[in-house]
């Protein structure tokens, strides 16, 4: 039986081109200075996906890039925002800090009440470990963000965060082992392994349906995805997860993002999502 095509709504997104791309030094496995970049090329996948966000009907803001900032092209990283309130990001890694300020600046000067933005006590890297389903906000937690900003979340959106421990280093943000599918009926996929134990029971306990990615796909970051409701746009290296996405009425969108891979990053560490 073919299944119920779902249906998108439209998202307004942001994002920071890749003008100053590089790897310089090395915050996760994924980043190794002694392989060079292609400065055009990585420019060149950013671009398709942007205009692919365009072509679906969403809604893309740019940041301008600042030369001193080769990771600013991980917009994901900078704020999480949900009914338009902002938790601003601190970076655990200062060679990423003043990303933090250049998106606090961006929301001031775009239309964001003062009072709707908040400069963060604890380290949270944004939407790298913080995830928006219909009922939660899932916290990751082990190399980057602080448990201390889960409550920081909680008490600043007044939903309840679920803290997740992430465990492998490959996967050492949460939108690395796990991506929100349907943000309106709570259904995500995720790769159990990224996980300690307790938090692989909580994720099957609140998520008993969800689309289990294998030890490849995730490999592939297949799971550093964005979804419409409708059109998940993912890695197109992760082969395994276009039927299941399918099989559950979703478009699978295969984005080619190899050089910005290089920095341990994809379509999602790309496209921070500005929730109305
Ligand atoms: C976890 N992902 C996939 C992201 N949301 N961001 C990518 C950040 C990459 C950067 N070099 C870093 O290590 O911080």
């Amino acid at each position: 039986m073919r299944p119920t095509p779902r249906t998108s709504s439209p998202r307004r997104y942001l994002m920071c081109p890749p003008a100053h791309f590089t790897v310089t030094y090395s915050i996760n496995p994924w980043m190794d200075p002694t392989k060079p970049v292609d400065l055009p090329l990585a420019l060149a996948q950013w671009e398709d996906l942007r205009d692919r966000y365009r072509s679906l009907g969403h809604t893309v803001e740019l940041l301008e890039p600042d030369p001193a900032l080769p990771d600013m092209v991980f917009a994901a990283n900078g704020a999480t925002v949900v009914e338009g309130r902002v938790l601003g990001a601190r970076f655990a890694h200062p060679e990423r800090a003043r990303e933090a300020d250049a998106h606090v600046a961006w929301f001031r000067g775009n239309g964001w009440a003062d009072d709707a933005v908040r400069v963060p006590e604890h380290v949270n890297e944004g939407e790298g470990d913080f995830a928006v389903t219909a009922s939660w906000i899932l916290a990751g937690r082990g190399f980057r963000s602080s448990p201390l900003s889960h409550d920081e979340a909680q008490e600043f959106f007044g939903r309840p965060v679920i803290g997740l421990e992430l465990v492998d280093p490959r996967y050492y943000h949460l939108d690395t082992a796990l991506c929100v599918l349907d943000d309106a009926r709570d259904e995500i996929m995720y790769h159990p392994d990224a996980f300690s134990p307790g938090s692989r029971a909580v994720l099957a306990r609140l998520f008993p349906d969800a689309l289990i990615a294998t030890a490849e796909d995730a490999a592939a970051l297949g799971l550093n995805a964005v979804s419409d409701g409708r059109h998940v746009l993912l890695p197109q290296a992760a082969v395994g997860l276009f039927e299941p996405l399918r099989r559950r009425g979703f478009e699978p969108v295969g984005m080619d993002l190899g050089e910005l891979l290089k920095g341990g990053g994809s379509v999602k560490c790309c496209t921070q999502e500005l929730r109305p």
